[in-house]
């Protein structure tokens, strides 16, 4: 059991396959139906043009705080949302046309408090976090004061070349 019971959580949501925003929302009510999970602030809807691989369909992006309970720890809660992501069918292929294509959900767990992991199966913070506008611009919408690695978030969005028309907010 964790001795920090404040610790907050966040978790990065998108999907880029028809019905992407309800797809989202059934993630978000999959992550408030956890066990001894509390669901805390929610971003907007972004719509975000598609970064590493862009011959694909515009994403949906939001970004949601958790408040787990003292007896979640990050591989519990990373193995809950590879559950929520294959229960709302999610499929993974090695064909990079698959693995960078359009795809119903994709979970990602940005930061779990302050804890810092190097094993593949839940790395922390997740190391993407600090290049991505998609994900850094809901995060800093439900945690304006978030740290990372030491630096503010928005010193870290402030690096990116990220264009803010790319970033509209779906309403
Ligand atoms: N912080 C993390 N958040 C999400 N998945 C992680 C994290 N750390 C490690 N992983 C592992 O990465 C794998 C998930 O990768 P996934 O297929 O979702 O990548 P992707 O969505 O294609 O790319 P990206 O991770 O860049 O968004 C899982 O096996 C998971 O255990
Ligand atoms: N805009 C945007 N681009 C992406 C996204 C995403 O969620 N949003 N996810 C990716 C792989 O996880 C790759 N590229």
């Amino acid at each position: 059991m964790r001795s920090d019971e404040a610790l907050r959580a966040y978790v990065g949501l998108g999907s880029n396959a028809a019905g992407a925003a309800e797809h989202l929302e059934q993630a978000l009510a999959a992550l408030a139906a956890l066990p001894d999970m509390r669901l805390g602030v929610v971003s907007s809807v972004y719509a975000t043009e598609p970064q590493d691989y862009a011959d694909q369909p515009w994403f949906l992006n939001r970004a949601a705080e958790l408040l787990p309970g003292a007896d979640w720890e990050p591989h519990a809660l990373m193995d809950a949302l590879l559950q929520i992501e294959a229960a709302q069918g999610r499929v993974r292929s090695p064909d990079p046309a698959l693995r960078y294509g359009p795809r119903v959900i994709d979970l990602d767990l940005l930061l779990f408090g302050d804890v810092q992991s190097t094993h593949p199966h839940c790395l922390l913070p997740h190391p993407r976090l600090t290049r991505r506008a998609f994900v850094l611009v809901p995060l800093l919408e439900v945690a304006p004061q978030i740290r990372i690695c030491g630096l503010p978030g928005r010193q870290w969005l402030a690096r990116l070349p990220w264009r803010l028309e790319g970033h509209r907010i779906f309403q």
